[in-house]
């Protein structure tokens, strides 16, 4: 398989940036008209992937929903994994795992090892057991053409309490995580990758955190995933101001501003289309 940060390249010049959640949230389910049971998280899953994958950089299923439904859930986010494949749209599973690093491994084999039914394009990962404990993951990755986003900068109010500490010598811990993300990346880029296979999560919510930070965005070289666009409050101009000169790297992530306009397909498209417009019209 190319490497993830090349078909990325390509999907983002294909259909734009935008990355739209796969959240099947309980409240969501039943405004879909749908069940919260295993019937109802197949028949949401396979018509945001059906309705979506034209129009999406990648689509991000959100594991803790499917998980939610126990084994029979997660079967159905390896189907929606598949149906991504077979749609030919990358997909992003949010899953946030970290851990020692020989666990770290059996992570990495369910969610980024080729054959393995969990195994999008990329995962999400927290670094909050040490940047250096995803080693395994991020080597995994590389080997089998797929990516991990680490959380850098969250969305929610609560990560800027460890996220915006000082170390010892003065650095950030989302700096810490930026530069260790920029040092697994630079093989790749010297070598010509448009993106590496590191990426970051950078929250569209966070304002001026990164430049307060001394976090430099563009320096990281892989995509960097923002979530919090739409039903968390962060707009396009936001998205914009957080990536700033690393705008061309930036995937801007909405769940719930795009599925709560479902479930028919042309309100997913159509608000999808319009997310999508905002962002490439503010400057
Ligand atoms: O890793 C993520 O995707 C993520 C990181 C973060 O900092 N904030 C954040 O909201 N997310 C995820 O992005 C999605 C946001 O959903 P909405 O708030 O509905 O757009 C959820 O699945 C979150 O778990």
């Amino acid at each position: 398989m190319r490497p993830f940060g090349e078909r990325l390249a390509a999907a983002i010049d294909a259909r734009g940036r935008l990355t739209v959640g796969i959240d099947p949230h309980a409240s969501l389910l039943a405004a879909w008209g749908l069940g919260d049971d295993v019937a109802g998280l197949r028949e949401f899953s396979l018509r945001c992937v059906e309705a979506l994958a034209p129009h999406v950089a990648a689509l991000k299923p959100q594991a803790a929903f499917y998980e939610r439904h126990g084994s029979a859930g997660l079967a159905v986010l390896e189907e929606a994994v598949a149906a991504a494949r077979a749609a030919d749209v990358l997909t992003i599973v949010d899953a946030k795992r970290g851990d020692i690093g020989s666990t770290m491994q059996g992570y990495a084999d369910a969610f980024l090892r080729e054959g393995s039914p969990l195994a999008g394009d990329a995962v999400t990962l927290s670094p909050y057991l040490g940047p250096g404990s995803l080693d395994p993951a991020i080597a995994t990755a590389r080997e089998n053409g797929r990516g991990v986003f680490v959380l850098c900068l969250t969305s929610n109010p609560e990560g800027a309490q460890v996220q915006h500490a000082r170390v010892a010598s003065g650095e950030s811990v989302a700096g810490l995580v930026a530069a260790a993300a920029a040092r697994a990346n630079a093989q790749e880029r010297a070598a010509g990758a448009p993106l590496g296979s590191v990426g970051l999560v950078v929250g569209a919510t966070v304002r001026d955190a990164a430049v307060e930070l001394g976090v430099d965005l563009e320096a990281v070289g892989g995509p960097l995933l923002v979530p919090g666009f739409g039903a968390q409050g962060g707009t396009a101009a936001d998205v914009r101001a957080v990536v700033g000169s690393a705008w061309s790297a930036s995937l801007p992530s909405t769940s719930r501003g795009v599925l709560g306009a479902g479930p028919d397909a042309a309100g997913l498209v159509a608000a999808a289309q319009q997310a999508r417009r905002d962002l490439e019209e503010t400057v």
